[in-house]
Parts: structure tokens; sequence; C-alpha cells
């Protein structure tokens, strides 16, 4: 290996161990002292909780562990949004497990804790995956409550879903391991089957005070909706539970006895590890975003026996789309070529740029996957599409406009990592968050923007500038440079991939390493649903 490869090497296992640093804290919740709180009242924490309940030595993956990261400081903040959401496996099946962490304001919910909670059942509905409720919660969070409460994507959803997805067979089982207060009692009671554990868990619609301002009668918490309460008399519960250990044994139980349903069919054979071993993507990976290299390389690294068969090789080539197998499930990988390279007509194109050629390649190659069911990954590292009076003159809207056809009305499922860049219109081409990803990650040097900080500060000092000059007025140069400064900070903390991943626009920053593992169960859990739509382009932009 040469100097440069172990200097980037050494540079992207910083970012890496730093990224493990702030998920470390993260997983505290709220803090030492009141998750040892939990345990003194005799609960388990929502992670303890999930650990115990997942299989042993079995794969999981966590989704929005970052979320609410660095938000709401003036409350306190919110780590992990409040509740933890991860897909692992119960009693060998696979599923999605949502548990509210109470050391976290009593598992309130703040805005992105609804977020959270509605991408947990959005991954449930999409892939049919049973998912699992580990109810501990304080309802609304109620300084935030217009944030959270009436809008479509708010609290209410939520029920609305369960209901839905009830109707579509997809199993839902809750345990009600803490406190269950107002909207927050629907979701146990709308799942299929709700436990409750004796003495800690309790379910009202309002609280002894509440009760007692309401209709001046006095009663205490657990008489109004403890676990005996809820077991003998209102039959709102299935089953009581004597602990949390109890509750979540039961759990497992019920997933022991389901049934399968029919699966998608995606074609998968022994899984071999890649030959070019996956660590060395560190010293593959430029330390900055401007550099170029082959993603060949990258490839390589990920799939079957570092094993591909090129779509197209000498077409389109700042886009490369190839067929390959990753932990043995048949692959279409569409990615951005990050080095320099030359067109079939002798031009040089610019790595991590679409162009015309390659936009048009990805569509076919994209439709192609859709025609025989194999699921799509992108790999995504593109500044975004070519400018200038070639491009657009050479129709590159036109094209772009037909990878975002393919990309939005693809039937297979799609999964994107975020590599390096995410700009623009590249980010919505390349399966951004809003093109429906069954699963989207970032690596953790990933940048992720409409465009770059300092490309940003140029434009908008432009416009100050000339929105100045109509008014008569001169801009020095000094409060040209503090224009450009100050955006260009701006812009940076918002490009940082913590930043997208806080607010869920990617569900998770990943070891690069763990790609593979985040590809397989993905398709896996994406097998559980059957393609039932037609893949249909509408009016395709020729
Ligand atoms: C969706 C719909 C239709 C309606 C709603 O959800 S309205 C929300 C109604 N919820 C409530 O009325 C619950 C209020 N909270 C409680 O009754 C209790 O907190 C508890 C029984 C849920 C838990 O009691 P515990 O002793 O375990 O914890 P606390 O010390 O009381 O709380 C810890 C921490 O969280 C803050 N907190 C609790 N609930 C909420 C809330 N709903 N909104 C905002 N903040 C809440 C509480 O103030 C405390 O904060 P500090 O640690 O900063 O003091």
């Amino acid at each position: 290996m040469d100097l440069e490869f172990n200097k980037r090497e050494d540079q992207n296992r910083l970012r890496l161990s730093e990224i493990n640093r702030l998920l470390s804290e993260i997983k505290k919740g709220g803090g030492e002292k009141r998750l040892q709180k939990l345990r003194d009242e005799g609960k388990m924490t929502a992670r303890e909780r999930i650990e115990y309940l997942l299989d042993k030595n079995s794969d999981s993956i966590e989704i929005g562990a970052f979320a609410g990261f660095e938000m709401y400081q003036e409350h306190g903040g919110c780590p992990s949004g409040g509740v933890v959401v991860v897909i692992g496996y119960v009693s060998g099946r696979q599923c999605i497990v949502v548990a509210n962490d109470a050391s976290v304001k009593a598992g309130a919910w703040f805005p992105i804790t609804g977020k959270k909670n509605l991408r947990a059942q959005e991954i449930a509905m999409e892939n049919r995956l049973p998912i699992i409720y580990l109810v501990d919660s304080a309802g609304v969070y109620l300084p935030m409550q217009d944030e959270i409460f009436p809008d479509k994507e708010h609290f209410g959803r939520i029920f609305r879903n369960n209901a839905k997805m009830s109707s579509m067979g997809i199993i839902q089982i809750s345990a009600v391991m803490g406190s269950c207060v107002a909207g927050g009692a629907y979701l146990p009671i709308m799942s299929d089957e709700a436990m409750i554990v004796d003495k800690t868990g309790s379910i009202f619609l309002a609280g002894s005070y509440l009760v007692k301002a309401a209709i001046g009668e006095s009663i205490d918490n657990e008489t109004l909706g403890g676990a005996t309460t809820h077991c003998s008399i209102s039959g709102v519960t299935d089953y009581k539970a004597k602990d949390d250990k109890d509750a979540l044994d039961r759990i497992k139980n019920i997933m022991k006895s389901i049934g399968t349903n029919e699966k998608a069919g995606f074609d998968r054979i022994e899984s071999f590890p890649p030959k070019e071993n996956p660590d060395n993507i560190f010293g593959i990976m430029p330390a900055s975003r401007a550099e170029q290299y082959d993603t060949f390389e990258i490839i390589k690294c990920l799939v079957d026996n570092s094993e591909y068969e090129e779509y197209k090789p000498d077409y389109g080539k700042s886009i490369v789309c190839a067929t390959a197998r990753v932990d043995g499930w048949s692959v279409g990988i569409v990615a951005n070529q990050r080095k320099l390279v030359k067109s079939g007509k002798g031009e040089m194109q610019f790595g991590g740029v679409i162009y015309s050629d390659s936009a048009d390649k990805a569509t076919r190659f994209i439709a192609n996957c859709n025609q025989r069911k194999i699921p799509l990954i992108f790999l995504q590292d593109v500044t975004g599409f070519m400018v200038g009076s070639k491009s657009e003159h050479g129709g590159i809207i036109k094209d772009g406009a037909k990878m975002v056809n393919a990309v939005s009305n693809s039937v297979v499922p799609k999964f994107t990592i975020i590599t390096g860049n995410s700009y623009g219109a590249g980010n919505y081409a390349m399966c951004g968050k809003a093109y429906d990803p069954r699963l989207i990650v970032a690596w953790p040097w990933a940048d992720l923007a409409v465009m770059g900080g300092a490309q940003a500060a140029k434009v908008l000092a432009q416009i100050q500038e000339s929105t100045l000059k109509k008014q008569g007025k001169e801009i020095s140069e000094e409060e040209h440079n503090e224009i450009l400064d100050t955006i260009s900070k701006k812009y940076q903390k918002q490009t940082e991939a913590t930043y997208s991943a806080a607010r869920l626009w990617t569900d998770a920053i990943i070891n690069p390493t763990d790609t593979r593992k985040w590809i397989s169960m993905g398709i896996e859990a994406a097998n559980n649903a059957p393609i039932t739509e037609k893949f249909n382009l509408g009016v395709i932009q020729v």
C-alpha cells in the first residue's frame, strides 16, 4: 500500500471513530442518572429491552440513532429522538422493534420522535415486516404540541397507520412497559396483541391529576389504568406480565408461532465475501470530497467475490451500471464514477457529474433491473448534473428527467448508500430520500446539500450585491467577505452527515464495512413484500 493510501486510511478512520464516539454518547439516552432511575423502578432501559428481545448473536441494524442530534438543545436535547428503532430477528423472524426511551422526558414525543415512528411504520409497511412496540411514553411533548399534534405527518398518523397496517395483514405486537398516556394509549391497543407489565405499566386517556381536575374523581393511577385493571376489568390488554423480561419472553413466544407469507422472489445464491478486503475502503476514499478515485475499487470491496458484470462499459462512463451479488443476493448497481473519464466521443468528463449519456444509460439499466426483478443499489457520490451551454443544448434536462422518471417509477426495492457527495439534483436522480429508498445510509464522511458551501456563498453574495446595486449602494470588500464567510460556515455545518441523520434524511451513518450487512438485511426484508405494481415509465422524455 502506498503512502497516500495510508494517509487516507488514517483520516477516514478518524472520521469513523468520531461518529462512534458520538454514538456511544447518544446511546446513554437521557443520561446515566435517568437510566438508573428506570432500573430502580424495576424496569429495563429501552436498549436493554431490545437487546434481551433480539436473538443472541444475530445481525441487527439501528434506524435513526442520530435522530434529534444537536436539536432541541433549549429543551435539554432528544437523543435518538427519544425512541430506539432496530431491525433484527426475534425467534428467527426478521422484524422491526420500536422502543420508547423513558429516560428522555419520560418518552414524550418531540417532532422528530413522530417522524421516526412514522419511518418505522413505513419500513414495516413497505416490507411487510412484523412490528413490535415496547411502549413507555408520556405522549405528546407538550411544549411543542403545535409541531407534533395535528398535521398529516404528526402523532395522529400513527394510529391511522396502526389501523391500515392491521388491515394489510402486518403483524403488530405491543408491550406496555411504563406509562402510556393520552393519545399514546391507542398505539398498543390498536396492535394485534398487547401485554402490560404489572405495577410499572399503565394506560389511560387522562391521568389521576387530570381526572380530579376534570370530573372531581379521586383515584390513583394504578387503580385507574394499571395491569390488573386492564387485564381483569376493562379488557383493554390481553396479558399481564410479571416484569419486563416476562413481557419480552411472551413476545418471543408469539413470534415463534407466526407463519410465512408469499415472497417477492429476489434471486439469492450462496454468499461469498469480496476478494478485495472491505477495510480497503478507508484507504481508497479520499479525505477530501473534491478528490477523484476509481469507483470500481469501491464496488470490488462490496460485492461477492469482487465480481460484477458491467452494463455498457464504453458508454456514459460517468455512471457505472453493473449487476453483481451482495451476500448472495442478485443486485443492480448504479454508481457515480468518481474519476475523470473519456466519453465515447473523446471528450473528458468530470468524475461525480451526471452527463446526458450517463443519465441515458442509467435509465435503461434501471428499466432492465425492473424487468428482471433485481433490487437496485445506488452508490451516491455525486456533485450534480453537468452545467453550461454545451450540456444544456445537448438536452441534459430531458436526460436527467428520464433518469428521475425511472428511479421514481421503479417497482423493485431501492437502497441508497451515500459514499461521498450528495449534491443538488444528483441526490434526486441517484435515489435520495424523496425517491423512496427502502433504506438510505451514509458513510461517515458523506456531504449532503443542495450545493457546496463555497458555491452557495458565491451565488448568494452575487444576489445580495446585485440587490444593493439596484438600490444604488456599493458593497465593500469587507462586507463581501463577511457574507461569504457566514454562508460558508452555515453550509458546512448543514452539509455534515450528522446533520442529515439528525433529521432522518438518512436512516443511519454506518461503518462502510457494514454496507453489505445493511444491503443484505434490507433485501431480506424487501423479499417479504411481493411486487404487485407493474413497472410503467409513463411519458418518457426521449
Ligand atoms: C396524542 C394526544 C392526543 C395527546 C397527548 O399525548 S397529550 C400528552 C399527555 N401526557 C401527559 O399528560 C403525561 C404527563 N406526564 C406524566 O404524567 C408523567 O411524566 C409520567 C407519569 C408519564 C412519568 O412520570 P415520571 O415520574 O416517570 O417522570 P417525570 O419526572 O414526571 O418526567 C420526566 C421529565 O419528562 C417531562 N415530561 C413528562 N411528560 C411530559 C410531556 N408530556 N410533555 C413534556 N414534558 C414531559 C417532565 O416534565 C420531566 O422533565 P424534567 O426532567 O425536565 O423535569
